[in-house]
């Protein structure tokens, strides 16, 4: 098997990673975390009963939902990925009795925050030691021009905060930091304001929040690159979640990297704001076909990889921001590329659940890959098709996506090889089930 699941007495988890042989098969992924924290909350603030299919049964939303159920929302595991919430209505959620701790997850707490802001009621949030280290200014800045009372560490720019709900004033507001999480905070605030609320992005960024407030009832409406909610109360929904393309590209690139590899991956959302990680390993030349076959709100298809032959590229700077979960597993695809490749306009990723630009330069330059780190990106000079890589000791930091990308590498090691990755409980913030699925596609035994 490539991957053990090895204790060994280290902190919070390790991975010991072998080669695989082959790489076939038809696989899914679970559901797409963006859109499962958007459906609990909206579920949540809707009157009546939704059901959710296709949730994502990860650490990160499952903390969305314990959030809600602590505010009077009745929230019921009907089977794994299917939840069904029965609200009060928004306007009847009730005071946590206790702290709301959103663990790792910068969705939870940044989009938690703007519905909070709107209540009635005084709460508290704050998240694990990652999260608690992220940025809240970005979300709390613009929520106070709202009139938010929102107070904690840092002068409210850092977890734990204080939300002391009430009324809020409309604003048009620009996102400059290019942040889905920023503009949907502010959507999701302007539920509960005085009159019509704009968000103008200079940059498109993930719309999950724009597309699925009117599914949930609300009037939002996109003209152009401005996002305008109107208050009002949401209603109740049959909502079924899409796979995850951020999940499913660490299975796209263990396709195009392996020898002789035949890879089919089904149910993937293929929400244009989420696939530039698609053309840009096809701009290297990876061989991925894209089949849409359904749209439920959101473009659902399949995904046919096999193996290619990578080529180095500089990353066209546009696509990053929608691509920017990505970056780490495609640094180790460029690992693979002949040539090298050039990632810049990237600095959102030292403030993710870790530093990624270094973390990921760290892991990769431990197997023998030479890499530079550049303040906004990094590039990788390519041994592609088969780079001299070894097996090493490496710290993922306690990111799920930076485990998961060393994985991928970690497959392609020579025979007898083996990737000790520490900190790996942290793939359960998003991707359950990732090992058995990824010893099933990779696990021809060696
Ligand atoms: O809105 C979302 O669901 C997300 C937006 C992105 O963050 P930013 O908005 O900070 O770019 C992304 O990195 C995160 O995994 C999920
Ligand atoms: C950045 C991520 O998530 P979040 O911001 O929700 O913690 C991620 O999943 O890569």
């Amino acid at each position: 098997m490539p991957i053990d699941e090895y204790s060994g007495g280290q902190r919070n988890g390790s991975y010991r990673v072998t080669s695989s042989k082959s790489v076939s098969g038809c696989i899914r992924v679970p559901g797409d975390k963006s859109i499962s924290h958007r459906a609990v909350m909206m579920a949540s603030l809707a009157m009546g009963t939704s059901e959710i299919h296709g949730f994502l049964p990860s650490s990160d939303c499952l903390g969305t939902l314990l959030a809600f159920s602590l505010m009077g929302v009745r929230t019921e595991r009907i089977s794994e990925n299917h939840v069904r919430i029965s609200s009060p209505g928004a306007i009847s959620l009730t005071e946590p009795q206790t702290v709301l701790d959103l663990g790792n997850s910068g969705t939870a707490v940044r989009l938690l925050l703007g519905i909070l802001a709107g209540t009635n009621f005084h709460s508290v949030v704050t998240g694990d030691d990652s999260l608690r280290s992220r940025p809240m200014g970005r979300v709390t800045e613009p929520l106070s021009l709202m009139g938010a009372s929102i107070d904690g560490v840092a002068n409210g720019k850092r977890l734990p905060l204080a939300i002391r709900g009430r009324k809020l004033k409309a604003i048009t507001f620009l996102n400059e930091k290019k942040s889905a999480q920023v503009k949907s905070s502010i959507l999701l605030a302007g539920l509960s304001a005085d009159g019509p609320t704009t968000v103008i992005e200079p940059v498109a960024t993930r719309d999950h929040t724009e597309l699925m407030l009117p599914m949930f009832g609300a009037t939002c409406t996109v003209r152009g690159n401005e996002k305008t909610v109107h208050p009002g109360p949401l209603s109740p929904l049959d909502f079924t979640v899409p796979g995850d393309l951020s999940s499913a590209a660490f299975f796209m690139v263990l396709g195009l990297i392996t020898p002789g590899a035949s890879l089919t991956i089904e149910g993937v959302g293929l929400n244009p704001t989420r696939t530039a990680i698609i053309r840009i390993l096809q701009l290297m030349g990876g061989k991925i076909q894209v089949t849409t076959m359904e749209s439920q709100g959101e473009p659902v298809g399949t995904l046919h990889i096999q193996a290619s032959s990578l080529e180095g590229i500089e990353v066209p700077e546009e696509l990053i921001p929608q691509a920017i979960d990505e970056i780490p597993v495609l640094a180790v695809a460029a690992a693979f590329a002949k040539g090298r490749t050039i990632i810049k306009n990237a600095s959102e990723l030292r403030v993710k659940e870790s530093d990624r630009i270094t973390a990921i330069c760290q892991a990769l330059s431990s197997t023998g890959i030479s890499v530079t780190e550049l303040p906004d990106g990094l590039i990788v000079e390519g041994g592609g098709p088969a780079p001299k890589i070894h097996g090493a000791e490496i710290e993922s930091h306690n990111d799920h996506r930076i485990t998961m990308s060393m994985v991928v590498l970690g497959s392609r090691l020579p025979p007898g090889e083996t990737l000790l990755i520490h900190g790996t409980d942290f793939v359960a913030t998003s991707f359950p089930g990732f090992v058995e699925l990824f010893n099933k596609t990779a696990g021809i035994q060696n």
